[in-house]
């Protein structure tokens, strides 16, 4: 069963276009605010130090004035009534998590019609000379940041162990909040410190951008994601991935077929949160991305439409190389009587089993093509002359088991050859 996904969402210059207080200050300039903005931003002082020294420099008198501002200047990003509406309807949970104030955090939100249970946010007092600000939602024992508004104290409390975290950004408050999260949505400095810091992350201008992600729902397939993850990891322990070479991937829906894939031309012996994309019957990513799929994702793609499979594995390998040359000109490489061979479920003493050989054509499409035309259900691989192996199975643990007999069994033969090479030398 998948994890549940839950969403935090940031306010200021999130849902906003821009950041309110900054704008507040920027308006009513009170004497000495660029100061304490610079010692914010330096963290010389604490988020919840410099809000609140920011405000106690305007009059309370002023509350008409600043509110009326605040309202005039908030604009919403584009997106955002739809997205709330999607997420109403797929009833994933949704909490505002500002470090804005009540006096102009409320009135914007008013028209979505949220549940105030949902919205964290600072408060104001209006009752001395000048502003106070409030801070009903402090840094517990999980944060020693002084944030004012603790987001990450807010999403430990009302997040469980077996949730799918999201958290929607941009500025550095966000940031804590991003690293507990299992997929971030970021923008401006959030998306610099995610690239920075290897989060798993998709970049937005708008709630459309984020909505496009979550229809694909990511909760669904993070279990795939982590299976296709342990998989690559041990075959770069064997030393499969040189070059760049090599592509893997998990079939996450069938109608229509969307799969998760590597992304092309990275290291897939190392393991970052950008190694796949998901992408559908097209081979085209089903999101905005500055990823591309595998160069031969329409091989992955033929594999699934034909034969049903659950997994792809592309791998280059010595061995596999060597016996698609030496037996290129026979179509292909037959073995019997060797006990792996069980391992593509055939259990007959006799059972012998030919995987079929293809010209490695440097045209994809083409190269597609070839490997559709001699694609077997009961052969779970093709191997393409001087470049590599496919292998699949129902599911990611079948095909590495498949990929695994198919380099042993090229491995023996190749041996046995030398080995009778040698012996007819003697
Ligand atoms: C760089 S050599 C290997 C590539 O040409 C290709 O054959 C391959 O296996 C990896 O391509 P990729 O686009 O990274 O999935
Ligand atoms: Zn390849």
């Amino acid at each position: 069963m998948h994890r549940k996904p839950v969403i935090f969402c940031d306010f200021d210059g999130t849902i906003t276009l821009r950041d309110n207080i900054i704008a507040i200050m920027k308006h009513f300039s009170p004497l000495g605010w660029e100061e304490i903005k610079d010692q914010i931003l330096d963290q010389d002082i604490s988020i919840r130090e410099g809000v609140g020294k920011l405000f106690s420099l305007l009059p309370s008198s002023a509350r008409k004035e600043v509110t009326e501002f605040a309202l005039q200047q908030a604009e919403i990003r584009p997106g955002f009534e739809m997205f709330l509406t999607i997420l109403k309807q797929d009833e994933i949970p949704f909490y505002i998590v500002s470090g804005g104030i009540d006096f102009f955090v409320d009135p914007i939100l008013e028209p979505f019609n949220l549940e105030q249970a949902h919205v964290f946010r600072n408060e104001s007092d209006f009752s001395k000379e000048f502003i106070q600000i409030l801070w009903p939602h402090p840094c517990t024992e999980d944060c020693d940041v002084d944030c004012g508004l603790c987001k990450t104290s807010i999403i430990n409390s009302y997040s469980k162990k077996n949730d799918f975290r999201i958290m929607i950004g941009d500025s550095v408050t966000d940031l804590a909040a991003a690293k507990l999260a299992d997929l971030v949505f970021a923008r401006g400095y959030l998306l610099e410190k995610c690239k920075e810091l290897g989060l798993r992350y998709h970049a937005y201008d708008t709630f459309d951008d984020i909505l496009q992600v979550l229809k694909t729902r990511p909760w669904e397939y993070q279990q795939l994601w982590e299976e296709l993850t342990e998989a690559k990891e041990l075959f770069a322990r064997r030393d499969w991935f040189p070059g760049t070479s090599g592509n893997l991937s998990v079939r996450t829906k069938c109608d229509p077929l969307q799969f998760l894939v590597t992304a092309s031309g990275k290291d897939k012996s190392k393991t970052t949160n950008e190694d796949f994309l998901l992408v559908n019957d097209q081979s085209q990513s089903c999101y905005v991305t500055d990823l591309k799929p595998s160069a031969e994702t329409s091989i992955h793609e033929a594999i699934y439409s034909k034969l049903g499979a659950g997994s792809v594995l592309h791998v280059h390998t010595i061995y596999n190389n060597l016996i698609s040359d030496l037996y290129f000109e026979q179509n292909g490489v037959e073995f019997q009587h060797i006990e792996l061979i069980k391992a593509f479920n055939l259990w007959d003493e006799d059972a012998e089993i030919k995987v079929p050989i293809v010209h490695n054509y440097a045209n994809i499409p083409k190269l597609t093509e070839e490997v559709l035309s001699v694609l077997d259900v009961r052969v779970p691989g093709v191997l393409i002359r001087n470049h590599g192996i496919y292998a699949w199975g129902k599911s990611i643990f079948e095909a590495k088991k498949h990929l695994e007999a198919f380099e042993f069994l090229f491995e023996l033969r190749y041996k046995r050859l030398v080995i009778s090479q040698v012996k007819s030398l003697i």
